[in-house]
């Protein structure tokens, strides 16, 4: 829809919105600049319906406003972007409407390989991330190659959250961080029998899981917490989006960038 409207705006004013645009991004960089937006990308089919057009229709036009939102904050420096495309909830919607957007997600995954794509233009790395094993093997292995074919890109960072939710994030964390204390013990335990001391030490410590071992199973350790919450449909819920990393927030923006 932006390309759309990019478009029809540039054959209008013959291209003195990308000077507006250009002279608004200066503007906003002489001010402090976030460093990391995340947004929920959701009233697709919303979009799509309003406007009595296909669901697919929708979507791409909701793909495109997150190619465009990449592109507006790299001109901007915003090193941080993370977008919230399926939840584990989603999961819940009709078998049909499952796969099809599972075969639309692989088919955008593969398309950011391209070479053209904005993220190979921009140096952008991509992390995906939520509970991957959930998804299909196709969808899994595509992304993990666009992890690895993006990891020595620097200039900002794209963290998508797939098969994620907040709660099954934190339940993760706090599961990974039993199982290394755990392992901590067992090791102490296999040396000698001096070091029973040194495992009751470490069971009866305040600390025996603290809050920075939690956030460091956390997916998103990968970025700083956001400081700006987008939802692109105008919902004010946060629906299970990082809740975690949300809690000192300073906007969250409803006002719909798609719709
Ligand atoms: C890079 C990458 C993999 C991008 C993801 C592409 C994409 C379009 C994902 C779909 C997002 C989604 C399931 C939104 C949920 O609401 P909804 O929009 O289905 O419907 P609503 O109108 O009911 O909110």
């Amino acid at each position: 829809m932006l390309k759309r409207i990019d478009g029809l705006a540039v054959s209008l004013f013959g291209g003195s919105l990308l000077y507006v645009r250009t002279f608004v991004g200066r503007l906003l960089s002489v001010g402090p600049i976030p460093k990391h937006i995340a947004f929920i990308m959701d009233g697709n089919r919303r979009y799509a319906k309003k406007r009595s057009m296909a669901k697919s229709k929708g979507y791409e036009a909701g793909f495109l406003a997150v190619m465009a939102l990449i592109k507006y904050c790299f001109e901007l420096s915003i090193e941080y972007m993370t977008i919230y495309a399926f939840s584990i909830d989603n999961f819940r919607r009709k078998p049909e409407e499952v796969q099809y957007l599972m075969d639309l997600i692989l088919e955008k995954i593969e398309g950011l390989l391209d070479h053209k794509s904005i993220v190979n233009q921009y140096g952008v790395r991509v992390h995906f991330i939520g509970n991957l094993k959930l998804l299909s093997e196709p969808v899994r292995l595509a992304a993990e190659e666009v992890m690895e074919a993006t990891s020595n890109n620097t200039k900002c960072t794209l963290l998508v959250c797939l098969a994620y939710s907040s709660t099954d994030e934190i339940v993760h964390a706090v599961q990974e961080s039993c199982q290394e204390k755990w392992n901590e013990i067992q090791e102490v335990n296999a040396n000698k029998a001096q070091d029973i001391e040194i495992t009751r030490e470490i069971l009866e410590s305040n600390d025996v899981i603290n809050l920075v071992d939690i956030e460091r199973h956390m997916y998103m350790v990968l970025a700083p917490d956001p400081d700006i919450l987008i939802r692109t449909s105008g919902e004010t819920r946060l629906s299970n989006f990082l809740l975690w990393q949300t809690y000192k927030l300073c906007a969250v923006f409803t006002k719909g960038i798609v719709s």
